[in-house]
């Protein structure tokens, strides 16, 4: 059924594929219909102002899924041939080259909505629609783009872009150029590009930018370089506001939204809030304006802010792996791999106390095999109840970890393809924090192996706890057996000798070597040019429930606007 309040804007006869269809633009749709006789526009409501109700076959595109509208510039076949014929005064040799165009329709204009593929992949598909004359032609582009400039759909105008030409597999600058900036075109979205020329090169241009001239600042990069922006934004809205960043002190929302398009070694955090590490998938929820807000963790030394984290902040293995896998960054992506295997064969263990502050919500636990989707109930709800965060419930575990991790999001990639923590939210204010004991490397080995697979298993085993977290703290202990060895020598050991007694922290893929941090969520703190990850068994209300009358079983992921 049609929505209240989706009052027609302009209706009209238009050709799609040769045949005669009735078009209609609400204030949220787009729609068309094969003409029949018996079936018309008058038919199905008052033509001023009511949408007509669709049935299987007619085709029904959210505004919001709308990527551009186009006039098409050929409007017909050049003939020269033609032209000099009817000059038969002069001879053809002679003649100056005359080129008419013969129209093969009358007029026509594009517009590119979204496809659905399969793994949450986005495509543009392009509908022709061929009008009786240039006027109504021009007065359809001119409609659909007034219709998609209403702010309420947050579609962005203008972007500044930072360019990473050293991460990943050091493809940014040709993904940006073959993919991203010809869909910017595409949909009149102007771009500022700067290619980076040195790590915090991006934070140092947000410092001073203008940044009222943009709707959103993009990285096309990996985890790193989406870190390095959210820490300029946030570090500018503190610095503007006149406030140091202190335990007790609130960090203030940034109000650009931020673009992700992945071309880094890991991409989670692109991965976790679109389902797929895809560009040209990223720039459409960039061109549509999609919005979703994101938890982020702020890290301290003791009283020193050291920086803000929204992906995975991890001691012990995965900070070794990182420290290891820095001198081979020449390798890309695979670096992390083989300090990975170097690491899991090393099967180290460190002493330390965490303490945490449980969420005070029993309703969600990292184990509850509840996936944060897009429109995910639970991330609404927590935007308000922030306040109410129950009596302190601190609690503390002692021990010799492996590894300690906590998620914020659920930390997609390719080898992980629900995560490492498959259950996180992407904005309930909250981590989940994972401690992995010392364990045999057989153990750990069942654990990682679980993690690259949809199971969603991986923390059901016995050295393994895993809690839902708003706030904690990590201190080394310090080894005294080993130390006391140590003492007992004339001199010490020569440095490459010595094992290291505590690791090094593994912050969004960058390393942090102070050992003792305390770190807090913070809800909902900044947004990305996302959605979340699409459930496409149950339709979310911004995917197809609300707007979708007319799905068509038969053409699943082919049918525009992607109705499932
Ligand atoms: N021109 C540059 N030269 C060297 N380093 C850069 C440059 N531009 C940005 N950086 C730094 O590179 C770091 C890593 O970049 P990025 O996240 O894009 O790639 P990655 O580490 O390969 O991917 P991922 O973080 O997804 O694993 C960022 O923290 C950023 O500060
Ligand atoms: C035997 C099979 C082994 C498979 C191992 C699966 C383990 C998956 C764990 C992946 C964690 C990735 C979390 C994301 C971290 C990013 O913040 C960071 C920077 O991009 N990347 C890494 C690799 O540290
Ligand atoms: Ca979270």
């Amino acid at each position: 059924m049609a929505e209240c309040g989706d009052d027609v804007v302009f209706q009209s006869s238009l050709d799609i594929n040769k045949k005669t269809h009735q078009v209609q633009l609400t204030r949220r749709h787009l729609t068309w219909d094969l003409a029949s006789p018996g079936k018309s526009l008058r038919q199905t409501g008052s033509p001023s102002s009511q949408p007509f109700i669709g049935h299987s076959g007619c085709k029904h595109v959210p505004l919001q899924e709308i990527i551009a509208v186009n006039l098409e510039r050929s409007l017909g076949k050049v003939s020269p041939f033609k032209s000099a014929k009817k000059n038969t005064s002069t001879p053809l040799k002679e003649s100056p080259i005359y080129i008419e165009l013969q129209p093969l329709h009358p007029v026509s204009f594009s517009v590119h909505v979204v496809k659905r593929c399969p793994n949450h992949k986005w495509k543009k598909k392009k509908v022709t629609f061929f009008c009786q004359g240039e006027n109504l032609c021009r007065t359809w582009v001119e409609k659909i783009e007034e219709a998609l400039s209403n702010p309420a759909l947050k579609r962005p105008r203008s972007l500044l872009v930072f360019i990473n030409p050293f991460g990943g597999k050091r493809r940014a600058p040709r993904v940006f150029e073959e993919t991203v900036s010809p869909l910017m075109e595409l949909a009149k979205i102007r771009t500022h590009v700067i290619t980076t020329t040195h790590a915090g090169h991006a934070k140092e241009v947000i410092t001073k930018y203008d940044l009222q001239s943009v709707d959103g600042v993009v990285c096309v990069g990996g985890d790193g370089m989406f870190t390095e922006l959210l820490n300029g934004l946030i570090d500018r809205k503190m610095l503007e506001a006149g406030k140091i960043q202190t335990p007790s002190e609130q960090p203030i929302s940034p109000d650009l939204r931020v673009g992700i398009i992945p071309a880094g070694s890991t991409d989670a955090i692109c991965f976790s809030t679109t389902g797929i590490n895809d560009p040209m998938t990223s720039a459409i929820h960039m061109i549509i304006g999609d919005s979703t807000a994101i938890d982020v963790c702020s890290i301290y030394s003791g009283d020193q802010f050291l920086r803000y984290s929204s992906s995975m902040l991890a001691y012990g293995y995965y900070g070794d792996m990182l420290k290891d896998s820095e001198n081979n960054r020449w390798m890309g992506p695979k670096r992390y791999q083989v300090a990975g295997a170097k690491k899991f064969l090393a099967n180290k263990s460190y002493e330390g106390e965490v303490s945490f502050k449980l969420a005070s919500s029993a309703d969600t636990n990292p184990k509850d095999k509840m996936m944060c989707n897009s429109g995910c109930n639970i991330c609404a709800m927590s935007q308000f109840s922030q306040e109410e965060k129950g009596p302190d419930s601190w609690h503390t575990v002692r021990g010799k970890f492996l590894a300690v991790a906590s998620f914020t999001m659920s930390c997609r990639c390719l080898i992980s393809p629900i995560g490492p923590s498959p259950y996180c939210h992407l904005g309930d204010g909250t981590s989940d924090l994972l401690l992995i004991q010392q364990c045999s490397r057989i153990q750990f080995l069942r654990h990682l192996y679980r993690c690259s697979t949809t199971n969603g298993n991986q923390f059901d085993l016995p050295f393994i706890k895993v809690f839902r977290v708003r706030e904690w703290s990590f201190s080394v202990q310090t080894d005294t057996e080993g130390d006391t060895d140590l003492q007992s020598q004339p001199s010490p050991p020569p440095r490459e000798s010595r094992a290291p007694t505590h690791s090094v922290w593994n912050c969004d893929g960058e390393i942090i070597t102070s050992p003792n941090l305390n770190i807090r969520v913070h809800c909902q703190l900044i947004s990305l040019f996302a959605r979340g990850i699409e459930d496409m068994e149950s339709p979310t209300p911004q995917s197809c429930a609300s707007c979708c009358n007319v799905c068509d079983p038969e053409d699943n992921y082919k049918s525009i606007g992607g109705h499932t």
